[in-house]
């Protein structure tokens, strides 16, 4: 945490009088913050980031949160002696699974982060996509290049979904009682069955439902890296296409990137993805002249 004995209070003033432009900017807005399973690293920084939130509501802005959990499910699932694979970025997940999926992030975690809210004086209320039939999604279907017979095939990626509906009902109800919607991302199918959704793919269908003013993907990297692993502070879609062809992006970058363009596309009015373990990451990002992470535009 800033230690503020280390200003004056004249510079502590300033520093708020600078905010308030940024404040203004997005009074009213809603801004969904997906916060990776990477980021929430250490204890200290996971409340710092529960403080920013609660900032974010007392200044007017409307925070929804989606967390992930990836590092915290394979935790739990080596622990139970299950074994997991991917396939594109994404968890295969079978019957055992889900059931592991679901325990990490609609419970422990999700608990954990609104534990965090709510003992830095916000009212977070934690939910998944099931919830209110929220968050709707269909089978994901992948096909991958077999690199023994260098044939395409389809991978069944079991009970991955899409999302493919956001139904907004429970979410307005929340945000317009001043409550911090806090999201782990799982969906139901049109026949009842639980899906597990990559936490960026949900982030960007919930912020683009929402129409947000901002999708701010925090992850453990400054941002998108060049081959170099120069931070690129800005990048148009079509340049972000390009590095996907070229593999500078690779990995669990790749969802997050045509996140950012799905998003885009949906209206969201501006992409960062930044780096959550970063002390107070949300706040430079928003309140100050710095952006810190990687802006997609159109
Ligand atoms: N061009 C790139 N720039 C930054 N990170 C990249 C790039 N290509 C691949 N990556 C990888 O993507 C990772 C972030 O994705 P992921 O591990 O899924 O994060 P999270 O758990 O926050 O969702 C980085 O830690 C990095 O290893
Ligand atoms: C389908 C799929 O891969 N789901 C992810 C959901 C969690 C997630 O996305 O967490 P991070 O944001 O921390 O990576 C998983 O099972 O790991």
């Amino acid at each position: 945490m800033t230690d503020a004995t280390t200003i004056s209070p004249l510079d502590q003033a300033r520093i708020l009088s600078e905010a308030l432009p940024h404040m203004q900017e997005y009074d009213d807005e809603t801004i969904v913050i997906k916060y990776g399973g990477h980021a929430m690293g250490d204890e200290d920084t996971a409340k710092a980031f529960a403080r920013d939130i609660v900032l974010l509501e007392q200044t007017a802005i409307n925070p929804v949160v989606v967390h992930g959990g990836g590092p915290q499910i394979a935790t739990m699932l080596k622990r139970l002696g299950i074994v997991s694979e991917f396939a594109a970025g994404l968890r295969i997940t079978d019957a055992a699974t889900i059931e592991i999926v679901e325990m990490v992030l609609a419970g422990s975690i999700n608990k954990q982060l609104v534990g965090y809210i709510n003992e830095a004086g916000g009212k977070a209320v934690g939910l998944c996509g099931k919830d209110g039939n929220m968050v709707r999604a269909v089978k994901a279907t992948r096909t991958m290049v077999d690199p023994d017979s260098h044939i395409e095939k389809v991978v069944d990626l079991g009970f991955v979904g899409e999302p493919d509906k956001v139904d907004l009902t429970l979410l307005n109800q929340l945000i317009g009682y001043e409550l911090i919607p806090i999201l782990a991302p799982l969906a139901t199918s049109k026949e009842g069955q639980t899906f597990n959704v990559n936490a960026d793919t949900f982030a960007g269908a919930v912020a683009g439902a929402l129409k947000a003013k901002r999708l701010l993907l925090l992850t453990d990297v400054p941002g998108v890296l060049d081959k170099s692993k120069k931070l690129i502070p800005e990048l148009s879609v079509k340049d972000a296409r390009k590095l996907i062809a070229d593999g500078t992006i690779s990995g669990g970058m790749i969802p997050k990137v045509e996140t950012c363009i799905y998003a885009l596309e949906q209206g969201v009015q501006g992409v960062v993805i930044l780096d959550g373990k970063v002390q107070h990451a949300v706040l430079l990002e928003l309140f100050t002249n710095q952006g810190t992470g990687t802006l997609i535009h159109k």
